[in-house]
């Protein structure tokens, strides 16, 4: 994810190279690879990062955010902090910070390495509208960005977070579909991402809705409505909704567990 950030920061040329600083856990090696291919600066120093920063990225798993944040609290002093980590609320970051400051909360997706993320955030209390408009035109960079309310957070990673694990496991099935109807499956995977693309590019340049883009593809008794009927029959809609929503409740229950993990402990 930090990566798919950098690229599209400095293609979209909101960043100069040497205005990026990365720091990991402890892979020279990885570190080394992106300083060849960005120009970027990387180091293990996380204080200096901290310290020369206006805006600090964390973005490790969650379950490291702890020993991430470790060390930096005390060279905190107005920078902003955007994080990219699902389930970990702002509650929980300040907590670990042991201080009021500004944060805001980003939920991209992986189309962020291809500059087409559908990216969400959320700001603290303390955040300015300078810093939510720099911080959009971060996101900006790598796709589009909305800001919400943190409580919609869980549901914006339920729904475009987890999407494009949604869409694959479609053009999975329909490649697999593909090979039983007798296609070959290079074929049928040009035919797949083509018609993914430009079923896409219809919802976004239509102002039809998607329901009446799918009544125009669908002739009274043909090829489509047999489909269809298919797709109703084996709950295709009931599927989809249920499996947004056990990933928002997922994403709830996470953030439970990790605000209840990390912080009860340092009590
Ligand atoms: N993969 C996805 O679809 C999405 C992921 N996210 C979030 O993005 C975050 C990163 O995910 P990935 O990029 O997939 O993980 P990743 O495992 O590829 O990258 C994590 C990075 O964090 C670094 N790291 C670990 N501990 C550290 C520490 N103590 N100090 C400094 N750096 C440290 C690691 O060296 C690694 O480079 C996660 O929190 C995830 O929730 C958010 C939206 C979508
Ligand atoms: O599966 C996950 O938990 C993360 C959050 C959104 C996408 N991947």
């Amino acid at each position: 994810m930090a990566e798919a950030m950098i690229a599209g920061l400095i293609k979209g040329g909101l960043f100069q190279p040497e205005q990026i600083i990365v720091a990991n856990r402890s892979n020279k090696e990885r570190l080394q690879e992106l300083t060849k291919k960005y120009g970027i600066e990387t180091t293990h120093n996380k204080k200096r990062v901290v310290q020369e920063a206006k805006t600090i990225v964390l973005a490790m798993k969650p379950k490291d955010i702890k020993a991430g944040i470790d060390g930096i609290q005390d060279y905190i002093d107005g920078q902003l902090i955007v994080s990219v980590l699902a389930g970990i609320s702002i509650e929980t970051m300040t907590s670990l910070l042991g201080k009021q400051t500004a944060i805001i909360r980003a939920m991209p997706n992986t189309s962020a390495a291809i500059a087409k993320s559908a990216t969400a955030i959320a700001a603290s209390e303390d955040v300015t509208m300078a810093q939510i408009k720099k911080c959009q035109s971060l996101f900006e960079a790598i796709g589009i960005c909305k800001l919400v309310e943190e409580s919609h957070l869980d549901a914006v990673t339920g729904l475009s977070g987890s999407g494009p694990a949604y869409v694959y496991f479609l053009v999975e099935a329909m490649e697999k579909a593909a090979v039983e109807v007798g296609l070959e499956p290079d074929v049928a995977r040009d035919l797949i991402v083509q018609t993914l693309l430009g079923a896409s590019e219809m919802i976004a340049s239509s102002d039809k809705h998607p329901s009446q883009l799918r009544k125009e593809v669908t002739s009274p008794n043909g090829t489509t409505e047999a489909g269809i009927t298919i797709l109703q029959q084996k709950g295709f809609e009931e599927a989809l909704i249920s499996c947004v929503k056990r990933a928002t409740e997922r994403s709830h229950e996470l953030k439970t567990m990790f605000s209840e993990a990390l912080v009860t402990t340092d009590k």
